[in-house]
């Protein structure tokens, strides 16, 4: 039995089905199975359409049209936090208000000072969603997601459709953020790249139906993977999964 406070996040998905317009049925994800280590950040990587966000759907709840079960790290699912390729946020609300209406009651009144400042979002504090650029619109979510100090973090595609530059940042950002209030991460990527650089373990996927075709661990420290770093790296997991792109 695990100790109170360090229970994974545990996935075994037996069958998830969708049925298309037409009454054809979609085999989405099959026998999908795997842990995520208290505090741990893994990626799920895998080709596109494979079923990676139906994947986040089910752990947040959305969906539960599907056999098999699941279990939320300890304190989960009241401390859980998400944060989407789109940046949702209330349009007539500030950033600062938008952060503070997800805190749970007892965070009433937390001090954001260093979270805001850590994610740059200082000067933009009062500004409302559509004054802000999109990378500022997701790093507001990243604040919103971090402030609630979640027992488990889904990030899904949370750099997708950024220029490189502005990724990066983010992605470094996002790395600071996590390094200071460590929480239990599963984020959905197609980028290898990021996923190498991001994680502690790579959870690789098949094409739909999803299954875990293999996991890629990732020992490094952080601050160690450089670009030629990333290149070794890279070409070491193709060796491993040479039919993933
Ligand atoms: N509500 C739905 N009804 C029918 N089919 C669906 C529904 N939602 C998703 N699908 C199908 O299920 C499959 C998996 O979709 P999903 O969005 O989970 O993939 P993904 O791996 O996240 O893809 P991407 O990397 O492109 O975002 C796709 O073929 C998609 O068309």
């Amino acid at each position: 039995m695990q100790p109170a406070g360090v229970a994974p996040l545990k996935v075994d998905i037996v069958k998830k089905t969708f049925r298309s317009a037409e009454g054809v049925t979609i085999d989405v994800l099959r026998g999908l199975s795997f842990e995520v280590r208290q505090g741990e950040f893994a990626c799920l990587l895998g080709p596109s359409g494979c079923g990676k966000t139906t994947t986040l759907r089910i752990l947040l709840g959305l969906d539960r049209e599907f056999s098999g079960s699941y279990q939320l790290p300890e304190g989960s699912p009241k401390r859980i936090a998400a944060v989407f390729q789109e940046p949702v946020l209330l349009p007539w609300r500030t950033v600062e208000q938008n952060v503070r209406i997800a805190l749970p009651p007892r965070f009433k009144g937390k001090d954001l000072d260093s979270l805001f400042e850590i994610l740059g979002l200082t000067p933009v504090r009062s500004l409302y969603p559509s004054e802000l650029s999109l990378g500022l619109a997701r790093r507001a979510a990243l604040a919103r997601a971090f402030a609630t100090e979640p027992s488990v973090l889904f990030l899904d595609e949370p750099f997708a459709s950024l220029d490189e530059r502005t990724a990066g940042r983010l992605r470094r950002l996002l790395m600071t953020v996590w390094a200071a209030r460590p929480t239990t991460v599963l984020m959905v990527t197609h980028n290898l790249r990021e996923a190498l650089l991001l994680a502690d373990r790579i959870i690789v996927l098949t094409p739909r139906p999803a299954r875990v075709l293999g996991t890629f661990d990732l020992r490094l420290s952080r601050e160690f993977r450089d670009t030629r770093t990333l290149d070794d790296l890279a070409l070491e997991f193709h060796k491993r999964f040479p039919d993933t792109e």
